[in-house]
């Protein structure tokens, strides 16, 4: 069996300075490939998750491996390294450089990790050639690749932060509510196009939102209140 892209494992999250455990996940693995609905209300914790899953946050207790790493045993370069080599991130607000052309922001991966242009370069003959397969493959026009991200409609943007997150092949893509800001047509296009996308790239991909009505799209559904031990804790307290 191949290692799986993300292994957690008895975990215990606590915000600095709070006394309650926002997470208490006994054991929550993605294998390669999968795509994972991951909702719940507000506040309670989906958000957090993602940040331990990319190890941008460290847990307190507990181990969290990303394509086999334990993110605690690296210092923090290493972890920005690790993190850019296997995880591609699509932010609720896009997070795209204003400054560079969206042919560029999408060709960011590659340019901080070795690893993401060797595999948009193998894939696509060149990583430009890459970026520019997922952006077409992302439904943008060639005649928008030069333009800066201001320049095109929100629901575009959101197309490059994805064709960013995808390009050299990461391990696992990561969504924050990334359909927040589209209507019900574009959020459902959208999320369809990411799965495509994903399956293309050989991708898993876990998928936070509050809208359960794009649950059904995805390979598996989770709830986090029912997975969070913390949660349970409250409930009865
Ligand atoms: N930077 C922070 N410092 C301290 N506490 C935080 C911080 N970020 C989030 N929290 C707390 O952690 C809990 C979980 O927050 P989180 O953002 O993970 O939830 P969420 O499910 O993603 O919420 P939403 O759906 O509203 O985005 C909340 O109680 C929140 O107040």
């Amino acid at each position: 069996m191949s290692t799986p892209v993300l292994q957690v494992e008895g975990l215990r999250f606590a915000w600095p300075g709070s006394r309650e455990d926002c997470l208490d996940i006994a054991a929550f693995t993605v294998a390669a490939g999968d795509t994972v609905f991951v909702h719940g209300p507000s506040g309670c914790g989906k958000s957090s998750l993602l940040a331990l899953a990319a190890g941008v946050l460290l847990p307190q207790h507990g181990r969290v491996l990303l394509a086999g790493r334990d993110w605690q045993g690296l210092g923090r370069a290493a972890r920005d390294r690790w993190r850019v080599d296997h995880v591609g991130i699509v932010f609720q607000q896009f997070n795209l450089l204003p400054y560079l052309s969206v042919l560029d922001n999408v060709l960011l991966p590659c340019r901080f990790s070795k690893q993401r242009q060797r595999a948009a370069a193998q894939q696509g003959g060149s990583a430009r050639a890459q970026a520019g397969h997922w952006l077409a493959a992302m439904g943008l026009d060639e005649a928008l690749w030069s333009r800066q991200p201001g320049q095109l409609s929100v629901g575009q943007q959101q197309r490059v932060a994805a064709a960013r997150a995808l390009v050299g092949m990461p391990a696992l893509v990561i969504a924050d509510e990334p359909t927040s800001a589209l209507d019900e047509d574009r959020r459902d296009a959208f999320v369809d196009l990411l799965l495509a996308a994903c399956a293309g790239a050989g991708s898993a991909l876990l998928f936070v939102s509050h809208d359960r009505r794009l649950a059904p799209r995805f390979g598996r559904q989770v709830a986090l209140p029912e997975l969070n031990r913390a949660a349970a804790g409250r409930a009865v307290a």
